[in-house]
């Protein structure tokens, strides 16, 4: 039998979702959107498999309904749906990046016998819309789900066959720890990123040549700040007391920094780089974005042209697909090492092999 999955929201995570979900058979993902050129577009890519117009006529017939809207708006959704006529075992989810008010909101639904159980893909990027989307996108990711308490296991784990051929690593949470971590690690460094990018753009009259030099840690530490300015607007509004929080121990950890400056003694200040050091190179996180998990392969090739291409096109050739690729300069320049990570330890077992087999390159993994 067919299951009819209606996705609300066809942007980079509705679209990436529903590419994943269709890749079972037994699913009709039909999509909506409140702007109906994306509707048509996400059909025309074969994002989904039919059109919705008319969000109240499509809810009737689906069997799972999943909100990949900004936070504000699924509040909103969730509102609406209380009088929607509904299937008796209709399963409703969301994607938001915050858990707490929609959760809440979850507890009206249930109140009128309809199974709300959060979800939050913890991947994606600064790009928006559905032409950014990958059935990808979330393999190896975390995926939070946030039922509510006393949630009927059997609900949970529907949602979570669903959600399987998306390929994330499922693990429920509350909602509270869910604003909490997410604050710590997504939401606040999004505000810093945004608050470096307007220090910078207030040097602009005086030295106007300083956005000319933001090159590498600039951009490294400032790609969030180009994301959906709505999407971000409904997060930090959403979660705004756990960020007001962070924001009270970042100015506190700021006066640290400051009086370690003022005070000039370069064994403090060696001894904050190196502890921020060693907590930052032991993070389980890449520059592919946020808890995403990556599989990095060291590839030990000389110094000569050619050598990436040679590497890539042998990779290419077994179909195995390559997340992101850097050199790391060692041994004074003698060598290259080539750096490429994999989404899975599969691809890079693979990769491996190919390599050692095919060239005289030597492969480690550290
Ligand atoms: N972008 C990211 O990296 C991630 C985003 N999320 C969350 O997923 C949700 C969606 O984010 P994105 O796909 O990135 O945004 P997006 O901006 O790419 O797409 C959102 C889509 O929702 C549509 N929309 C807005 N209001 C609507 C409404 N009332 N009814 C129907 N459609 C509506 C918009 O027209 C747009 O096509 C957000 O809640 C966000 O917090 C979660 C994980 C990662
Ligand atoms: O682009 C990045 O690095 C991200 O961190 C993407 C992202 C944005 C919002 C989320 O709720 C989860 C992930």
């Amino acid at each position: 039998m067919t299951t009819h999955i209606l996705i609300v929201g066809l942007g980079l995570i509705g679209g990436s979702l529903a590419l994943a979900i269709q890749k079972n058979p037994e699913v009709k993902v039909i999509g909506f959107d409140t702007d109906s050129h994306t509707v048509r577009k996400a059909k025309k890519l074969g994002v989904i498999h039919d059109m919705a117009f008319n969000l109240k006529e499509s809810a009737k017939m689906a069997d799972f309904i999943i909100f990949a809207t900004p936070v504000n708006a699924t509040v909103q959704l969730m509102n609406e749906a209380q009088s929607w006529q509904l299937k008796k075992n209709v399963i409703l989810t969301d994607t938001g990046s915050t858990k707490k008010i929609i959760m809440e909101k979850a507890k009206s639904l249930k109140a009128r016998g309809i199974t709300f159980i959060g979800g939050h893909p913890m991947a994606g990027s600064h790009k928006s819309g559905v032409e950014a989307a990958k059935a990808h996108l979330f393999e190896n990711a975390y995926y939070m789900l946030t039922p509510l308490e006393h949630e009927d296991e059997h609900h949970i784990q529907s949602l979570e066959m669903i959600l399987q051929p998306a390929k994330g690593k499922i693990l429920r949470v509350l909602a509270h720890e869910h604003d909490h971590m997410t604050a710590v690690v997504s939401h606040f460094p999004h505000l810093i990123a945004a608050s470096l990018v307007h220090q910078l753009s207030s040097e602009n009259e005086e030295y106007p040549f300083t956005r000319q030099l933001a090159a590498g840690g600039f951009r490294d530490t400032t790609r969030i700040a180009s994301s959906n300015p709505v999407m971000w607007r409904d997060i930090t509004i959403q979660n705004r007391m756990e960020l007001v929080k962070q924001l009270d121990k970042w100015q506190s950890e700021m006066d640290t920094v400051k009086s370690l400056l003022m005070q000039a003694e370069p064994a403090n200040i060696e001894h904050y780089f190196s502890r921020a050091k060693y907590v930052r190179d032991e993070l389980p996180i890449t520059s592919q974005g946020a808890m995403y998990s990556v599989y990095d392969l060291h590839v030990d090739v000389p110094d000569y042209p050619g050598v990436i291409s040679e590497v890539t096109g042998l990779l290419a050739k077994h179909l195995i697909s390559i997340t992101n690729l850097r050199i790391v300069e060692t041994r004074e320049d003698v060598f290259g090492i080539l750096v490429i990570s994999f989404q899975s330890i599969d691809d890079r077992q693979r990769a491996s092999s190919s390599i050692e087999q095919e060239t005289d390159y030597e492969t480690y993994i550290s």
